[in-house]
């Protein structure tokens, strides 16, 4: 898809043209959404029936071909990563990993750092997306419902037996939602019980700010570069119930610095507004 950002010289842009002259933002972005809606879509369809040749059902190994799969998108949307930390993914045994979640966009972000047996925890409405909830059903996503806090702490409690028996990897994003704002929402803390109950450590994984190149309100997606980094694990062993606020503080600390620090925005690091 072209970024269709350029204006041709001497002469003034007019508000929509079509795909050959320049197009509106909003035209533009419309189309770059639709096209990474119908591009997941259909991959989604082909990943699924190899998902089931391969592996055969709903499994955390199927995680590795629909990362193979997602790692090609960025190349349509001109987004380049740059990537630092992968050893702190390194840790013996499972652990919780938390980042922050700009956009629907996040996936490719998300697949370019994603190790092995690593699941996610996922909105419930996610299921119901056509094929898009059939690859995440086949991946292994942990479906938690929003609405009901007690049903998800108790997704929660169990994913905490679960993880170490299995040995894998949980990936939550601590905000809840999408925040597109260059700045972390609070951080609600079932992460945090997670890792305290599992006794794992927690892996923060930050993504620099998307707002340079795309902001829904403003309709901007353009190409770009995200800078990530994988942070090194905090340990949570002999932490109890009682130290989750802790915990939940210090991860979202070192991570709004971190965001800050990728995304050029130093100075307000120790900001709070
Ligand atoms: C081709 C395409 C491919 C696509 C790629 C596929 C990849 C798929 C990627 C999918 C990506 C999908 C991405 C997505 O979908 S992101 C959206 C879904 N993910 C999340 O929401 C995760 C983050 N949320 C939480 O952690 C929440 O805390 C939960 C959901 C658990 C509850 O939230 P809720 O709002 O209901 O309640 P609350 O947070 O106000 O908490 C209330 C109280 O409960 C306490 N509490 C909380 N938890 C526990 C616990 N476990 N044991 C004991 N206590 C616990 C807590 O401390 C608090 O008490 P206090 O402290 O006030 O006293
Ligand atoms: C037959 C039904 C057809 C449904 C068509 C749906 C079309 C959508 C297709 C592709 C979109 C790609 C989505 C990739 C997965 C995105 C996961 C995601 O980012 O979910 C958002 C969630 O974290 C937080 O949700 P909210 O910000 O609270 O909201």
């Amino acid at each position: 898809m072209p970024a269709a950002q350029g204006t041709f010289p001497g002469r003034p842009a007019r508000p929509a043209e079509g795909a050959a002259g320049r197009l509106s933002p909003t035209v533009n972005f419309a189309l770059r959404i639709g096209f990474y809606c119908v591009l997941c879509l259909v991959c989604s369809a082909l990943a699924a029936v190899a998902c089931l040749l391969v592996n055969g059902g709903r499994t955390v190994k199927n995680m590795r071909i629909i990362r193979a799969v997602v790692r090609t998108f960025k190349y349509f949307f001109g987004l380049r990563f740059e990537v630092k930390g992968l050893e702190n993914f390194k840790v013996e045994g499972p652990a919780i990993i938390v980042s922050n979640h700009q956009s629907v966009l996040d996936m490719m972000g998300l697949m370019e750092v994603l190790p092995d047996n690593c699941v996610q925890v996922g909105k419930k409405e996610l299921m119901y997306m056509g094929s898009v909830g059939l690859i995440i059903y086949l991946g292994g996503v942990i479906f938690i419902n929003r609405k009901s806090t007690s049903s998800a702490k108790m997704v929660m409690s169990e994913v905490a037996k679960t993880m170490v028996a299995e040995n894998v990897k949980v990936w939550v994003y601590p905000e809840g939602t999408r925040n597109c704002t260059g700045d972390l929402l609070p951080f609600k803390k079932g992460a945090f019980h997670l890792a305290i109950q599992a006794q794992v450590p927690v892996i923060p994984v930050v993504y620099s700010s998307f707002t340079s190149f795309y902001n829904p309100k403003t309709k901007l997606f353009t190409s770009g570069k995200i800078k990530v980094e994988v942070l090194p694990p905090i340990e949570t062993k002999g932490l109890t119930p009682d130290d989750v606020t802790d915990l939940t503080d210090r991860c979202f600390s070192t991570m709004r610095e971190t965001l800050f620090r990728l995304s050029g925005r130093p100075s307000q690091a120790k900001d709070s507004s």
